[in-house]
């Protein structure tokens, strides 16, 4: 019989009211597959991890969620894993473990938008599809996914784009690779994968990479802070297709400079980053020395940066950072 393993971390699907009224991760694997029902033809296999609501988790813990993917890999008696997490940061954690994922089998994360004791929860629903896609045969090769009200994203590209609507994911450009049936999916896309990257190295957990958003009259006040903090990796969300602004330039040069790989991203959710503009913009970004990121959202960008500095000196990960995270060179 299909063998699936059920790895819990938290987030909503997880979470009960407390006594102030605010909702708390509490739930383990038994209790949400309890709540899902059973399905007669997989054995299903609960294990924790975590119980966190996502917005708590660190870069260690993302480290420790892709061990235990890993571990549960090693057992040959395993088809597939299915991972419950919580929706807000889902797009960092499916995005690491696609990263490194170098095994047929498919691992299908999940959560749920509405909590288990509130009215029209949807976390049994999703993990029981989850739990379908999981042990589908077409769903291997096909890398991390997620699974989430009727929908399946490839684990690229992710973004959380709505706040409360029963489906918050989109895809930064296309769209959902199939749907979601009660009795498996439905594919319309593959996604298309680089080559796998090493696990995390031992440092990834206490890397200091962070992201800087642009915006009228943003100062590079904060990027010099983190340069001074000797911050390795500094992920700069600009304006529209990358563009900060004339003011930063001198401080992103000292940066580079200094040694700190600075990728160019944008905070808009939608579309691949593009060179156009000087002035401050995303052309005389590149020239001062960041690295375009131009076919990743900013969450991911951040988390590739990460990987590959916790495996590689500086110089490496900025190559490779290039050649990973722009559509130029394939994906
Ligand atoms: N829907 C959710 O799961 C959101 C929750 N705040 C979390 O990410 O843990």
């Amino acid at each position: 019989m299909t063998h699936i393993v059920v790895l819990a971390t938290g987030g909503t699907i997880a979470s009960r009211t407390g006594p102030g009224g605010a909702s708390v991760a509490a739930d383990g694997a038994g209790a949400l597959l309890e709540a899902a029902g059973p399905d007669p033809s997989v054995k299903v296999e609960p294990v924790d991890v975590l119980r966190e609501n996502s917005f708590n988790l660190t870069l260690e813990d993302l480290a420790s969620i892709a061990e235990a993917v890993q571990a549960q890999l090693a057992r040959p008696e395993v088809d597939g894993i299915v991972l419950t997490h919580g929706t807000d940061t889902i797009e960092e954690t499916a995005f690491l473990l696609d990263l490194v994922h170098a095994d047929d089998r498919p691992v299908v994360l999940t959560g749920a938008q509405i909590a288990p004791d509130r009215d029209g929860s949807d976390g049994p629903r999703n993990l029981r599809q989850a739990i379908g896609v999981a042990a589908a045969p077409e769903a291997r090769g096909l890398g991390v996914l997620v699974a989430f009200a009727g929908q399946l994203f490839a684990a690229r590209g992710l973004r959380k784009a709505h706040t409360l609507l029963p489906q918050p994911f989109a895809a930064q450009s296309g769209g959902p690779i199939g749907q979601v049936l009660d009795d498996g999916p439905l594919l319309t896309a593959r996604p298309a994968r680089p080559e796998p990257l090493p696990l995390p190295g031992p440092g990834f957990g206490s890397l200091r990479v962070e992201t800087l958003t642009l915006s009228p009259g943003a100062t590079p006040e904060l990027l010099d802070h983190l340069v001074a903090q000797r911050a390795p990796g500094i992920v700069l969300a600009g304006t529209g297709s990358g563009n900060l602004n004339r003011g930063y330039l001198r401080s992103l040069r000292a940066a580079v400079d200094a040694g700190t790989v600075v990728a160019l991203s944008s905070r808009v959710p939608f579309g691949p980053g593009a060179a156009i503009y000087g002035s401050g913009g995303a052309v005389d970004a590149i020239a001062a020395g960041a690295v375009p990121a131009t076919a990743l959202p900013f969450p991911q960008t951040r988390i590739l940066l990460a990987l590959l500095l916790s495996r590689f000196p500086a110089d490496v990960a900025a190559d490779r950072l290039r050649h990973r995270a722009n559509r130029e060179k394939g994906i």
